[in-house]
């Protein structure tokens, strides 16, 4: 079990261990999300590095995962899987020196991802897939100075990466086909549920659903048509209830009744058009951003970080053993 793999077509190069033989991930950034990876790998049973240049960054991170654990062993946790695997690195070459897979998470600024990219790319093991968190760069825009741009593949996680099972992983135009491929089986191995891009969607898919649906609430914030609340509870107490269980084409289709979605946009589409082109996107300025900190801390009501997340954690995984969707793994981890 233990014995890397060597194969060839779904692979960069003869070095690269197949998905199923993975045992030992690195984590470059352990922030929110890198540490939210960082407990995902270790509760699926995987030998963990990680490393993050911020002085107190293992402090950070070993409280994010002490407060993931409970929930993720409450879930069941892969044979083996121990908070012990993890070691925090010193530098970046020892965490991604004897590692098999590698997942960036540094902060969102294009020209800080390229040379850290290129960074990984020159201390990972030949053919090792590095895949990349961002929220919104292209791969293509991010590979330009690594000298192996063919392994570097985007796997865009959602917060919280131990908990929301999407992934959506797409390469860039220097990417190898194979990269894509090899990610995609690596993290439905690794318990999470991927939808593979073909070609680079600007904002890839989810997220891109996301920034519409958010122009829109920052718009009605700005011209004081709905307050911070107002906005969380229309998706909590309405459509999101609906999204977890159905997304947003299925659930319309519904709403056309017998005629289904032929019915539904022969009656609504029309009336929708304004909808559809209303609004470009609002202005962040300081009055918005005030607004939208200040409702937020609002609707926070009192409630702590931890509180919130802890709330989080135990709605998502209400809905997820609510709707049959927790053995999302495939059982080999
Ligand atoms: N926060 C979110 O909801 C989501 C964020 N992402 C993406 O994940 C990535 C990380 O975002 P967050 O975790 O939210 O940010 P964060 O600010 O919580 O964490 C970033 C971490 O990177 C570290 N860092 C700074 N410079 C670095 C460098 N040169 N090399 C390695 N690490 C470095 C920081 O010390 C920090 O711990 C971004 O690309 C973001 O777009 C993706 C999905 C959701
Ligand atoms: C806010 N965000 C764009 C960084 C969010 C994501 O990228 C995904 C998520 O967790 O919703």
């Amino acid at each position: 079990m233990n014995t890397p793999e060597t194969t060839s077509p779904a692979t960069t190069s003869p070095e690269t261990t197949s998905p199923e033989h993975v045992r030992r991930v690195a984590c470059v950034g352990a922030g929110v999300i890198g540490g939210g990876w960082v407990a995902h790998f270790l509760a699926r049973g995987y030998d963990v590095t990680a490393w993050d240049p911020a002085p107190d960054a293992g402090r950070k991170l070993r409280r994010l995962i002490d407060a993931a654990w409970p929930t993720l062993t409450s879930l069941g946790l892969a044979e083996g899987a121990s908070t012990d695997r993890l070691t925090v690195t010193d530098t970046l070459e020892q965490a991604v020196a004897d590692t098999e897979f590698v997942q960036e998470s540094a902060p969102e600024k294009l020209d800080l991802k390229r040379d850290l990219l290129a960074r990984m790319d020159a201390a990972t093991p030949p053919g090792v897939v590095i895949a990349s968190s961002t929220s919104g760069y292209p791969m293509t825009d991010m590979q330009t100075t690594a000298a192996n741009p063919s392994r570097l593949v985007v796997g865009h996680p959602f917060n919280p990466p131990y908990l929301i099972p999407l992934v959506e992983v797409v390469g860039g135009e220097r990417t190898d086909p194979a990269a894509v491929a090899w990610a995609s089986r690596f993290y439905e191995v690794a318990g999470k549920s991927v939808i593979t891009m073909d070609d680079e969607v600007p904002g890839f898919i989810a997220n891109r659903l996301q920034e519409a649906l958010w122009r829109e609430a920052l718009h009605m914030v700005a011209s004081g048509e709905a307050t911070v609340r107002d906005i969380d509870r229309s998706i909590t107490e309405g459509p999101g209830l609906r999204w977890a269980v159905m997304g947003p084409m299925l659930t319309f289709a519904l709403a056309g009744g017998e005629g289904g979605m032929a019915h539904m946009l022969d009656h609504f589409g029309p009336s929708l058009k304004s909808p559809w082109t209303r609004l470009e996107a609002p202005e962040l300025d300081k009055a918005l951003y005030d607004a939208v900190v200040a409702g937020c801390d609002e609707a926070a009501d009192g409630r702590s970080l931890a509180d919130l997340v802890a709330e989080r954690d135990q709605g998502v995984v209400d809905v997820l053993r609510a709707t049959g969707r927790l053995d999302r793994g495939e059982g080999s981890r």
